[in-house]
């Protein structure tokens, strides 16, 4: 039979005439999270809201464990959503909302005092189980909503920018717990973000979309190093991308620089894609692209500089191992191996994208 959710050609347009999805293909494998990820309005939220029920495609199916639930109404799909509001009943203690859920279902009362003290310890709640929603901070709800949802056992949580809420402390203390508990669990959760950054520290796998429509799933890493359209690219944040031209032989030109972007790559207009950790600086040689340092600032485990160059104004960041260099310094730039991409000219329905694994100087 097989595993975890799939969506094949999901088609949704609003009564407004709003074309929200189009064609969306995608597959959340078991025992892992998936992120869904795009800027607002971009149909996140209408997707989650498609698998858990709430509204129906207009084409498309939604498979869960090789069964066809695209019909079937939300109660019996063996899911819980989990909102950016909480949603909790205001009148209910913390215990009291972890067990709603269980008392609908029909469980016997000692089953429902064991499981909700059981979700209630792993999601540290201790000792607030009396607390009405108004007696708790924002990240206390937050996590009384997640035992409320996780108290169902689900076979698929789904998460709906839990953390928008809460401000930038609790938001990274909160995404450590949910993946914590992911992984010691073995769930299965879809988790949708506008964050690039939550998207990257929490994921196994992530969906990127693009007005409707999915333009790349991997990992975090390929999502970050190997982008396939310049969308992907710029969203995932901190790229450079340049306009090139690759010759018959797979070699790009970029300034001083030439880039293998090996076979497969036909002669013309390609973009490189450019991420701020694969410069490496030094002082000036003869060698690389020449630079001057404009800024450079210290940020504990990283340097940040931008240094002005013939191919404009770049971001560099460089570990501590490197030397610094400060304001005014001349430098050369080099590629390194990893975080340089060459991409076809955008086409968000064919992407296409070559890794680069080797980029080597000039004179
Ligand atoms: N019931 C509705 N009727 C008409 N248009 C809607 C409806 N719900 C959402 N939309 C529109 O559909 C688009 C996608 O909305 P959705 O909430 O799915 O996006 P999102 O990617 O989750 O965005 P956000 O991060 O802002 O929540 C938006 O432009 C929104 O205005």
């Amino acid at each position: 039979m097989s595993q975890g959710l799939h969506l094949h050609g999901i088609e949704k347009t609003y009564a407004n005439g709003y074309r929200v999805l189009r064609g969306v293909q995608l597959r959340v494998p078991e025992r892992r999270l998936t992120t869904l990820l795009g800027p607002s309005g971009c149909g996140k939220s209408t997707l989650l809201r498609l698998v858990a029920g709430l509204e129906v495609p207009d084409a498309g199916q939604i498979f869960f464990r090789g069964e066809d639930l695209t019909q079937r109404p939300a109660d019996q799909r063996d899911m819980s959503l989990v909102f950016q509001s909480y949603a909790l009943f205001p009148y209910l203690s913390v215990q009291d909302n972890v067990r709603y859920g269980l008392k609908v279902q029909g469980m016997p009362a000692a089953a429902q005092a064991e499981r909700s003290a059981q979700v209630i310890g792993l999601l540290g709640l201790g000792g607030l189980e009396d607390r009405l929603p108004h007696e708790l901070s924002g990240g206390q709800q937050q996590r009384t909503a997640l035992a409320r949802a996780l108290a169902l056992q689900p076979a698929l949580v789904l998460l709906d920018e839990p953390l928008s809420n809460l401000d930038a402390n609790l938001r990274r203390h909160i995404r450590e717990d949910i993946r914590q508990l992911q992984q010691r669990l073995g769930l299965t959760v879809l988790y949708v973000t506008h964050d690039h950054a939550e998207a990257m520290s929490v994921s196994d796998q992530v969906v990127v979309m693009q007005e409707g429509r999915v333009v790349q799933i991997g990992s975090p890493r390929d999502i970050y190093e190997q982008p396939q359209t310049e969308f992907v690219a710029r969203f995932m944040g901190d790229s450079t991308v340049f306009e090139a031209h690759c010759d018959g032989a797979g070699q790009v030109t970029l300034g001083p620089l030439t880039i293998d972007a090996g076979q497969g790559l036909r002669q013309g207009a390609v973009q490189v894609v450019v991420r701020p950790q694969a410069w490496r600086i030094e002082p000036a040689g003869t060698q690389g692209l020449a630079g001057k340092v404009l800024r450079s600032a210290y940020l504990g485990r990283t340097v940040e500089m931008w240094v002005q160059t013939a191919l404009g104004s770049l971001l560099v960041i460089s570990d501590l191992t490197g030397r610094r260099h400060e304001a005014g310094a001349p430098v050369s730039l080099f590629l390194s191996r990893k975080g340089v991409s060459v991409l076809l000219p955008t086409s968000v329905s064919t992407p296409q994208t070559v890794p680069v694994f080797q980029s080597r100087r000039q004179p």
